[in-house]
């Protein structure tokens, strides 16, 4: 999505976060062996490290890709591949490679990963209809007219009445 004007919000809670994690962990356990990790930075970071900790790996790298500025989407960036040692890890096209991302929306960066590393597992947590087949693991389908909050990017804050709201 590149404008969130009119899109339905659903904010994710550390708790929640946490256990969907955990429950991708749980779907990605059967689908190994893997040598290694890649978190997608920097919203798979935070899933990978949950991953890791479940599946015993100890090998992670980063791929570093911006494609958004708060809410708009931008010229994609790839900022850092992946490292020599996860390369050869992986062989030529990402074999027994496991990249983790938060969520997969338009698909572009999956798109991107996918021509890096073929043959690697991507995973991410949450996916919308348009991302959900470029992913090969997702625990929650939102619709494509959802922006998801992530606990990282949000705080507590006042809630004014449902009814004030015109509602
Ligand atoms: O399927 P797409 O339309 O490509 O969108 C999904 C990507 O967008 C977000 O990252 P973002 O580029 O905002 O960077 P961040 O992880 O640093 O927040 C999210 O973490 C995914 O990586
Ligand atoms: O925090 C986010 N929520 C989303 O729904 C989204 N889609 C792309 N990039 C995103 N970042
Ligand atoms: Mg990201």
């Amino acid at each position: 999505m590149s404008e969130n004007a009119a899109q339905k919000p659903f904010p994710v809670s550390w708790d929640q976060f946490h256990r969907d994690a955990r429950a991708l962990a749980w779907r990605l356990n059967g689908a190994g062996p893997f040598r290694a990790l890649v978190a997608v930075t920097r919203g798979g970071l935070v899933p990978a490290a949950i991953v890791a900790r479940e599946l015993g790996l100890r090998v992670i790298d980063t791929l570093c890709v911006a494609s958004y500025e708060h809410t708009t989407q931008t010229e994609m960036r790839v900022l850092k591949g992946l490292s020599e040692t996860v390369t050869r890890l992986g062989g030529d096209n990402g074999e027994g490679l496991l990249i983790v991302d938060d969520l997969v929306d338009t698909g572009r960066t999956a798109r991107i990963i996918r021509e890096t590393a073929p043959k690697a597992h991507i995973a991410a947590v949450y996916a919308k209809p348009m991302g959900k087949p470029l992913v090969d693991t997702f625990i929650t389908e939102v619709s494509q007219d959802t922006w998801i909050f992530f606990p990282w990017d949000t705080g507590l804050s006042f809630q004014p009445p449902i009814r004030e709201n015109g509602a």
